[in-house]
């Protein structure tokens, strides 16, 4: 399985997207997913650069070689950069491995440990009766875990809520970074009525979700898991930066709310700390940022020892190789939690063809060889690159703050 070629595919079907194709000599091909929110041609340049030429003519089934090869060989470790590079060889090449075997890729990894994959949806409002009513319209489609923010009273604009009524949600709308403004006062005083607002309308029988996105202090945010301790929250998301593991430490001894981080971290190091200690409750990397399976699977091994679950990141701004080949990952994983759901686009489903489903709430995993995503790579070549940058947040004074 000697890997022949290697390249690139850049595709904007709604938004960018960036794919590897590695084929082996055979004609068995796998993709992977390279897509950096916002970065996503750093990315292509490391892979096109300095990835891809050392690809050609190893053996593709050496996945675990190949990613220290990569990992240990660049000598700078670490980053999100060089993680999603590494990341979508990885997945590229359990795709390949998988197809070769003739089997799904959760089958390779050990078989299925659930029947169906647990999801999250994402129900946002611009107040608080307009996210109830997101909340409504998910539940109808079979939904059990809701994730709810809403706009903050005083603040123009807020994480997570569409600029306008029925739009989608897509942080990455401008070519440059759009200037956002942030008052944690604002949003402390409001966000806990939501969650009030929700179990009296809907009960306690689904699992209510919450994203604060990095934007507290460590007591900022103890402050408001206590405050929230009664509406009993899945999770509090992101509640501050994690550069300093240590911060989880002061939040988890003032509250009781579970705790979930992860989604910008992209090593098993940047958890130790959090992980060995239990100051958190769920894991968050997907696998395109966190090195692909192989790596993954190791911090989720580490994470189980310690009663943590997985909660992988599924925004639309992984594609759906990432989506596909999690669905496989956590039908597999013994300690899954949630997967976190965004719909694609209907052009991007296009684009990328796949045999995963969603049904009542869960996705359930198919049963193609390999992770049962492709690529439609003449559709892919109709919608080109376009720059597009994440917002920054400033607080009310200018200061710029964390977005
Ligand atoms: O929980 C989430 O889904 C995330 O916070 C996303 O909405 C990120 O903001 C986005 O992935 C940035 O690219
Ligand atoms: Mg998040």
């Amino acid at each position: 399985m000697k890997i022949s070629d290697a390249y690139l595919i850049v595709t904007s079907p709604g938004r960018n997207f960036v794919t590897l194709k590695i084929v082996t000599k055979s004609g068995t091909y796998g993709i992977g997913d390279a897509t950096l929110n916002g970065r996503e041609m750093a990315v292509v340049a490391y892979l096109e650069e300095h990835v891809v030429p050392a690809l050609i003519g190893r053996d593709a089934g050496r996945i675990e070689d190949i990613w220290q090869y990569l990992y240990r060989g660049a000598y700078w470790r670490r980053g999100p950069v060089t993680m999603a590079a590494i990341g979508a060889v990885d997945m590229a090449l359990w795709d390949i491995k998988a197809k070769a075997a003739g089997m799904p890729l959760y089958q390779l990894l050990g078989g299925k440990s659930r029947e169906r994959v647990m999801t999250y949806a994402h129900c946002t409002g611009k107040d608080i009766d307009a996210c109830l009513a997101e909340v409504d319209a998910h539940l109808k489609l079979g939904y059990r875990a809701v994730r709810v923010q809403t706009g903050v009273p005083g603040i123009a604009t807020t994480y997570g809520v569409a600029k306008r009524e029925g739009e989608r949600y897509e942080p990455a709308d401008s070519e440059l970074p759009a200037e956002h403004v942030w008052s944690t006062e604002k949003y402390l005083n409001h966000v806990p009525a939501l969650f009030a607002a929700v179990r009296e309308r809907f009960g306690h029988d689904i699992h209510v979700l919450h994203d604060v996105h990095h934007r507290l202090t460590p007591i900022e945010a103890a402050r408001l898991g206590k405050m929230v301790e009664p509406y009993h929250l899945f999770w509090l998301e992101d509640c501050v930066p994690a550069e300093n593991q240590q911060s989880l430490k002061l939040i988890r001894e003032h509250t009781t709310t579970p705790l979930a981080i992860g989604e910008v971290f992209n090593s098993i190091h940047d958890y130790r700390e959090l992980i060995e200690n239990q100051w958190i409750d769920y894991i968050r990397t997907p696998l395109t940022h966190g090195g692909g399976i192989t790596h993954l699977r190791r911090i989720a091994d580490l994470a189980a020892l310690y009663h943590i679950r997985t909660g992988f990141h599924g925004p639309t701004d992984v594609s759906p190789v990432c989506l596909g080949a999690a669905v496989h990952f956590d039908t597999w994983v013994p300690n899954f939690g949630i997967q976190e759901h965004m719909p694609h686009e209907a052009i991007t489903d296009q684009v990328f063809p796949h045999d995963y489903r969603f049904e009542d709430g869960h996705f359930l995993v198919g049963e193609t060889p390999g992770h049962g995503v492709d690529i439609d790579e003449e559709l892919a070549r109709q919608y080109p690159y376009k720059r597009a940058s994440l917002p920054v947040n400033r607080l009310e004074d200018g200061t710029l703050w964390h977005w």
